[in-house]
């Protein structure tokens, strides 16, 4: 008998069903080359991901994760980076081997599904539309979609709300210490992917309740 035996599932979008990250750091270091200013690359980019674009912006502006760039360098660049990810949403972005399987299975077994990210709605819809996975979700919540966004608990609990399903018998599956954070302040259980990104650290340190290689793994940890 399986410990994880959820009525209904949230699932994270970056990291978590896709790498986002090539077409992440294309926009960042275009951004940035168009304010004269150096590329920050792929490897700075991927533990930068999972706070918003916003915070994304000013993080790379500083080439740092914590701290904040002058508000008028910031006001001129996240223009840009917006105008420059709406043409790069998904040219160089991938869906992780496994995940369509894992859906399926999901969908197939009847859970409700529903997807919580951080990202912005105008780019969240037509990622999910493109790698043809939009319609696996009953509930689609981006970063702008409620007044606050993970690791806030608000998305998952209007989530959990819109199926009519309480907390504790709810699933999240993400890869971040947001994720985690959402999910125990919301009370729900929370499966968190080894191979996302989380600033840098390795996400067993934020004890969730497991850790997947690959969405596949779900068909044994979700059976009954
Ligand atoms: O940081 C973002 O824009 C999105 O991140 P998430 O999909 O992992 O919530
Ligand atoms: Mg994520």
């Amino acid at each position: 008998m399986s410990l994880l035996q959820p009525k209904m599932i949230l699932i994270d979008l970056d990291g978590t069903l896709v790498d986002s990250v090539p077409d992440l750091t294309y926009c960042v270091d275009a951004m940035m080359a168009r304010l004269g200013r150096p590329a920050r690359g792929e490897a700075a980019v991927r533990t930068w991901v999972g706070n918003g674009i916003e915070r994304l912006v000013r993080r790379a502006l500083i080439g740092r994760l914590d701290g904040e760039p002058d508000e008028t360098d910031y006001q001129r660049a996240y223009p840009i980076f917006l105008e420059l990810y709406a043409e790069n949403t998904f040219n160089r972005s991938q869906i992780y081997p496994g995940v369509r399987e894992g859906l399926e299975f999901m969908r197939d077994a009847g859970y409700p599904l529903g997807c919580v990210t951080n990202k912005a709605a105008r780019f969240t819809e037509p990622l999910l539309q493109h790698l043809g996975i939009h319609d696996f979700f009953g509930i689609v919540i981006s970063g702008d979609t409620l007044p606050r966004k993970k690791p806030d608990p608000l998305p998952l609990i209007h989530a959990a709300g819109h199926f009519g399903v309480k907390p504790e018998a709810s699933l999240m599956i993400g890869d971040s210490v947001s994720d985690v954070n959402a999910a125990r302040a919301a009370g729900f259980k929370i499966i968190c992917t080894s191979y996302g990104y989380n600033h840098g650290v390795d996400i067993r340190e934020s004890d969730p309740d497991a850790v997947i290689d690959s969405f596949v793994e779900l068909r044994e940890l979700l059976a009954s």
